[in-house]
């Protein structure tokens, strides 16, 4: 596999405002957003409930339209990236159809796509061997775990091989343990692949064990509060959890938590 040595700017945001108009008045979901993601960063968005995590998320993705401000995704708008294929997304629950098994769901978007048969057989392959479900295709996704679900959930978003993935919340609903282990799952994949990560979550040994970029954000209005550059290496086994740099990085993304708090 090939280093980048240049760093290369995949999303940038410059001053981004969000107003939702809601019956109670605007939500101001963003605001004066501002944030470089590097080609190959996993960048985590950590923050209490509200603070705009999902709405960033889904801004980049094309989902929402900011209200202020620009953004934009390999040099382009998102709407244009989206047409591109730029990037694959991972949802909180794992949206799988119940009635397709688990090949059917990986390849949907593919056939939506038109990739001939023996493409989408290909990618499925492929993609089965990177979230380590290979032989599980046929069955169904209530036959499997939940951490296999998402597991699955991962593979279609990377189906069609984006450069980027967006991940809100993918292992929140799951036990620690499991979550520990898709943690190492989703970083060897990450260092195979070579992504551009985005991945929202509440957990701030999550976010500091993934990220080499953590986003602390903060509620009403939501904004970034402060971006810390992970000096950790990029090979991490769990147990770099308890290393001195690791509590210190955790130590900052809780005190930047507690001051977003402060002003509310
Ligand atoms: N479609 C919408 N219409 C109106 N208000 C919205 C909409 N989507 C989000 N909001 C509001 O915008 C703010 C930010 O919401 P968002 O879901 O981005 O927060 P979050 O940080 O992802 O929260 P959580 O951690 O609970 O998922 C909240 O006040 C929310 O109520």
């Amino acid at each position: 596999m090939t280093t980048e040595t240049t760093t290369q700017a995949v999303i940038e945001a410059r001053n981004l405002d969000l107003v939702f108009q809601t019956n109670d008045g605007p939500v101001q979901a963003l605001r004066d957003v501002n944030l470089t993601i590097n080609k190959g960063d996993f960048v985590s968005f950590i923050g209490p409930s509200g603070c705009g995590k999902t709405t960033f998320l889904r801004v980049m993705a094309a989902l929402e339209q900011p209200t202020g401000g620009e953004i934009t995704v390999n040099g382009m708008t998102p709407d244009e990236a989206r047409r591109q294929r730029a990037y694959g997304y991972v949802f909180q629950a794992s949206g799988l159809y119940p009635w397709r098994n688990i090949a059917r769901n990986i390849k949907l978007p593919l056939e939506i796509m038109g990739y001939t048969k023996a493409e989408r057989e290909k990618r499925l392959n492929e993609v089965l061997e990177l979230v380590e479900l290979s032989g599980f295709e046929g069955k169904y996704p209530w036959q499997l775990s939940g951490g296999m679900q998402q597991r699955a959930s991962i593979a279609r978003a990377l189906a069609f091989d984006a450069d980027i993935l967006l991940m809100d919340e993918p292992f929140g609903a799951l036990d620690e343990i499991v979550r520990d282990h898709l943690n190492e799952q989703l970083l060897k994949l990450w260092a195979r692949t070579n992504k551009t990560i985005g991945f929202v979550t509440h957990s701030i040994p999550e976010a500091v064990y993934l990220s080499t970029k953590i986003v602390v954000m903060s509620p009403r209005p939501g904004r970034i509060t402060d971006v810390i550059e992970s000096p950790l290496p990029k090979e991490r086994p769990l147990d770099i959890r308890d290393s001195p740099e690791f509590i210190e990085i955790a130590h900052r993304v809780r005190e930047g938590l507690r001051a977003g708090h402060g002003d509310d």
